[in-house]
């Protein structure tokens, strides 16, 4: 079955971007992860699927799925892609849209220098709906938020990290860290990725703060490992550092691949996520 597709990335983060109004697309976990693939398939940290929305006042579906071929609630770096490809594609002339996502409705906005700025809504805060599992833990007091002590192995040794939980619809646990460069990401990332703790599992972040309004931040992410920049990681990250009294709003989010930008008026308001979006080639594939 003969795909067109449209590549596309957000701070490094890449993206198969499917319009599936046009062309049927309906695929099996294995072939998502084939599509996926940086070898045997396009290669892409996730999928992003163009559909037509199911809820009244949305003008689109935006579904994600991981490079594991997973589907998932939330992508911060693809809601931007979305945007950009829907009006590039003529499937919108707006140039603000509301799409429908597994974990409710965001707001993308193209913006006239070229990047794209999306409400990704309200954070989750309640550890059981990130969902992260406290019991029988004793939380830190940090500011306004919870650091979770979570037990991890080291070969013989055993660590303890202190996580804040925070969920932009799909789940984050994020630390902070003296230096990005030099954290244990691909060590650590995949422990806390599969903590038992996080019942979905889990994207896991790891924040230098530079200045109040400024961090670095790489991200081990669920169903994809380390990405280049992760669009909710960074939400995510920025509200445990202003809930931690670490930071102040909006702040710049340096990421391996780009810079993003996040902006937080505090709890029960939306998070803004503002960066690029490009689209890098456009292609056909059997699948
Ligand atoms: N790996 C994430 C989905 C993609 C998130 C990231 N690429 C972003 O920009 O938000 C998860 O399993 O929740």
């Amino acid at each position: 079955m003969k795909l067109t597709f449209t590549k596309m990335q957000g701070a490094g983060n890449d993206f198969v971007v499917l319009d599936a109004i046009n062309q049927q697309v309906d695929f099996s976990t294995e072939q998502w992860r084939r599509l996926a693939d940086r070898r045997f398939g396009v290669g892409a940290d996730q999928i992003l699927v163009v559909e037509r929305p199911t809820v009244p006042g949305c003008d689109f579906r935006y579904r994600i799925f991981n490079s594991d071929g997973g589907e998932v609630e939330q992508c911060g770096n693809g809601a931007r892609a979305f945007a950009r490809f829907v009006s590039d594609k003529g499937l919108s002339r707006e140039r603000s849209i509301r799409v429908q996502t597994m974990s409710g409705i965001i707001a993308p906005r193209l913006e006239d220098d070229g990047s794209v700025t999306v409400d990704m809504g309200a954070p989750v805060l309640e550890p059981a709906a990130v969902p992260f599992d406290a019991e029988g833990l004793e939380g830190h007091l940090e500011g306004r938020d919870t650091l979770w002590p979570l037990p991890l192995h080291q070969g013989v040794l055993e660590t303890t990290v202190l996580v804040s939980t925070v969920s932009m619809g799909n789940p984050h646990a994020v630390q902070v860290v003296d230096d990005v460069d030099t954290a244990p990401v691909a060590e650590m990332g995949p422990q806390i990725e599969q903590h038992l703790r996080f019942p979905k599992r889990v994207n896991a972040g790891f924040m230098q703060v530079l200045e109040r309004k400024h961090v670095k931040l790489r991200v081990y992410e669920r169903g994809a490992g380390e990405t280049l920049a992760c669009g909710t990681g960074a939400c995510a990250a920025v509200v445990a550092g202003i809930r931690r009294g670490l930071l102040d709003s909006p702040v710049r989010v340096s990421a391996r691949g780009g810079e993003l930008s996040i902006a937080w008026a505090g709890e029960g308001e939306p998070v803004y996520l503002s960066g690029p979006a490009v689209t890098v080639f456009e292609g056909e594939i059997e699948l």
